[in-house]
C-alpha cells in the first residue's frame, strides 16, 4: 500500500468525508470572508496566516468564493500587510516557483481595514469592505459566511465581540452565518473566565463561539479516540485495574525570552496546564462518548473534568528557572512559575486511585510532549522481569510524532533471560512522505465546516477553571512559591521526588535502537 494513500487530497468543495460529521450539512454556497482581527499581531502573522494559506495550496479555500480581510490598528496599507505575512509563507530562498506563485496568488486575496478595537467607524468600515466582497462575488444577501478570528488580547474580546454583533454580522439567515473564533487565555480564573464567558454569550450563540486550544488539533490528540475505541486490545486495559499511572509532559528547551510580560501575568498552569495539557487529560480519560458528535464528546469530557477531585498542595511542584526574573518585563519579585507538575486525581468507577501526572515546563533540557501511560507490574511474575520495568504506552505528540509500547521480551539468544523492547509506529517510518497538518490548519479548517468536536465548550471551560483557580490563587497569593531551578536541566529535583511518590517507576536500562539502524 503506497503511503501517498495518506496525503491530504486536493478537494474541490468544503464537504467533509470525516467521521465526526455526523450532525447534519446544510448546504453552504454563499461567499466566505475571513476576518483576522489583531492581524499585525505575532499569532496572525506566525500561525493564523500561515494555516490558511496551507489551507489554500489545499483547495480549501477557494478564491471564487473567499476573501481574507486584516484588521487592526496599525495604519498600513494593503501591500505593506501582504509583505510582512509573506516573510513566514517562503521560508527558504530556495522555494519552488509553484510554491512562489501560490503565495502571490493567496496574499492577493487578503485585504487590510485598520481601526481600533472599539470604534464604530472602523467596524462598520470593515463591514462595508466585507459586504463589497460579498456582492462582488454575487452573494445573496444573508447566505454569505463571515469567520471572524481574534489573534487578539482576551482584554478586548468583549468590545470586540460587541463592534462584530452590532455592525459586521451576516444580516439575515439564508443559510449563511457568522462565527468567532477565539484563543487562550480565557480568562485568569473561574470567575473572570465566567465574567467574559457571559459577556459574549450575550452576543453570540454557544454554536457560534470557538473556543480555540491548539493541542487539540495535533495529531496524535486526535488519534486519542480512535486509538482508545477503535482498538479491541486497549479496550479492557484501560482503566484502573491495569494502569498504575499516567503522565502528560510538556517541555520546552528555551524561556520566556521576549514574552516574559506576557508570560509573567499567567505562569506555566494558565499556559499550558490548565488548557492543554488538561484537554489531553480529558481524551485520555474520558468515558467512550454516544457516538462522535461534538456535543456527545464534549458531554464526556466535562464528565471527567467534574470527576476531578481538589489538588492537594502535597501533590504539587513549583518551579522558576534562575535567570527568569533577568528579563526586563519579569518583576523583579516575580512568584510566578515557569514549571509545575500536578497530580491530578479522578474520582470515578475507571480511575479511582490512578494518579494523573501533568507536568509542564520552559527552559529544561528538552522539547517534548507525550502522554505516558504506564502499567502495574505484572502479578506472579515468574521471569522476574520486574528489573526490566513495568510496560509503558507512550504516544509522543512531538517532536517526530510516535507511539510505542515498552514491553518485556525474552532476549533473542539461547539463554532464557528477558528485555526490555517495544512495539514501535514511528510516524517519520511508517508515513514517509505524509505531510502531517499544523495544528491551527486543522482547527480553522473545522471553524469554516461548523465542526466544534476540538473545541472548548463553555461549561468544559468552566470546569477546567474549576480545578484549578485555587492553587492558582494561593501562587497570587505568594502562599505557594516556586523553587529554583537552572536552566537546561530536568526541573526542581522535587519534582522527580513527587513522581516516585505517586507510585511511577523509571525505566532504567532501556536503550532504543531507531529502527533505521
Ligand atoms: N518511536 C520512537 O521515536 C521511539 C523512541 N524511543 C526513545 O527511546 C528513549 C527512551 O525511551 P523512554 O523510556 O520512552 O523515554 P525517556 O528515557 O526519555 O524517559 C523515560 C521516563 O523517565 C523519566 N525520567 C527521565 N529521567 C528521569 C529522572 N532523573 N528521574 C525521574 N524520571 C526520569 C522521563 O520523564 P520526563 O518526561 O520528565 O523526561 C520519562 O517519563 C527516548 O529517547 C525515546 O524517545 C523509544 C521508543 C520508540
Ligand atoms: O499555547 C502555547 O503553546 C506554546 C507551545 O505550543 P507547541 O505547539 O509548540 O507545543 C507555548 O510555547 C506557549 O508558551 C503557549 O502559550
Amino acid at each position: 500500500m503506497g503511503s501517498g494513500l495518506w496525503s491530504i487530497e486536493k478537494r474541490d468543495s468544503f464537504r467533509s468525508e470525516s467521521f465526526s460529521r455526523e450532525f447534519e450539512d446544510v448546504p453552504e454556497s454563499g461567499s466566505l470572508s475571513i476576518i483576522v482581527l489583531g492581524a499585525s499581531g505575532d499569532l496572525a502573522k506566525k500561525k493564523t496566516f500561515p494555516a490558511l494559506f496551507n489551507l489554500y495550496r489545499q483547495g480549501f479555500l477557494p478564491p471564487n468564493e473567499v476573501h481574507i480581510f486584516g484588521y487592526a490598528r496599525t495604519k498600513i496599507s494593503d501591500d505593506e500587510l501582504r509583505s510582512r505575512i509573506r516573510g513566514y509563507l517562503v521560508h527558504d530562498k530556495g522555494a519552488s516557483s509553484q510554491h512562489l506563485d501560490d503565495v502571490s496568488k493567496f496574499l492577493q486575496l487578503i485585504k487590510y481595514v485598520s481601526g481600533s478595537y472599539d470604534s464604530e467607524d472602523g467596524f462598520r468600515l470593515l463591514d462595508k469592505e466585507i459586504s463589497k466582497h460579498e456582492y462582488s462575488k454575487n452573494t445573496v444577501e444573508g447566505s454569505s459566511r463571515r469567520l471572524f478570528y481574534l489573534a487578539l488580547p482576551p482584554s478586548v474580546y468583549p468590545s470586540v465581540c460587541k463592534m462584530v454583533r452590532t455592525y459586521c454580522v451576516n444580516k439575515s439567515d439564508l443559510g449563511g452565518w457568522t462565527r468567532i473564533v477565539v484563543e487562550k487565555p480565557f480568562g485568569k480564573d473561574l470567575e473572570s473566565a465566567e465574567q467574559l464567558s457571559s459577556q459574549i454569550g450575550e452576543l453570540f450563540e454557544e454554536p457560534q463561539i470557538y473556543r480555540i486550544d491548539h493541542y487539540l488539533g495535533k495529531e496524535l490528540v486526535q488519534n486519542l479516540l480512535v486509538l482508545r475505541f477503535a482498538n479491541r486490545f486497549f479496550l479492557p486495559l484501560w482503566n484502573r485495574d491495569n494502569i498504575h499511572n499516567v503522565q502528560i509532559v510538556f517541555r520546552e528547551d528555551f524561556g520566556t525570552e521576549g514574552r516574559g510580560g506576557y508570560f509573567d501575568e499567567y505562569g506555566i498552569i494558565r499556559d499550558i496546564i490548565q488548557n492543554h495539557l488538561l484537554q489531553v487529560l480529558c481524551l485520555v480519560a474520558m468515558e467512550k462518548p454516544v457516538s462522535l458528535k461534538p456535543e456527545y464528546i464534549r458531554d464526556e469530557k466535562v464528565k471527567v473534568l467534574q470527576s476531578v477531585l481538589p489538588i492537594n498542595d502535597d501533590e504539587v511542584v513549583l518551579g522558576q528557572y534562575e535567570g527568569y526574573r533577568d528579563d526586563p518585563t519579569v518583576p523583579d519579585q516575580s512568584n510566578t512559575p515557569t514549571f509545575a507538575t500536578v497530580v491530578l486525581r479522578i474520582h470515578n468507577e475507571r480511575w479511582e486511585g490512578v494518579p494523573f501526572i501533568l507536568k509542564a515546563g520552559k527552559a529544561l533540557n528538552s522539547r517534548k510532549a507525550e502522554i505516558r501511560v504506564q502499567f502495574k507490574d505484572v502479578p506472579g511474575d515468574i521471569f522476574k522481569c520486574k528489573k526490566q520495568g513495568r510496560n509503558e504506552f507512550v504516544i509522543r505528540l512531538q517532536p517526530s510524532e510516535a507511539m510505542y509500547m515498552k514491553l518485556t521480551v525474552k532476549k533473542p539468544g539461547l539463554e532464557m533471560s528477558t528485555v526490555q523492547s517495544e512495539l514501535d509506529l514511528s510516524y517519520g517510518q511508517r508515513y514517509q512522505g505524509v505531510t502531517i497538518p499544523e495544528a491551527y490548519e486543522r482547527l480553522i479548517l473545522d471553524t469554516i465546516r461548523g465542526d466544534q468536536q476540538h473545541f472548548v465548550r463553555r461549561d468544559e471551560l468552566k470546569a477546567a477553571w474549576e480545578i484549578f483557580t485555587p492553587l492558582l490563587h494561593r501562587i497570587d497569593n505568594g502562599e505557594t512559591k516556586p523553587l529554583a531551578y537552572q536552566p537546561g536541566s530536568r526541573g526542581p529535583a522535587e519534582a522527580d521526588e513527587l513522581l516516585e511518590k505517586a507510585g511511577y517507576v523509571q525505566t532504567h536500562g532501556y536503550i532504543w535502537i531507531p529502527p533505521t539502524l
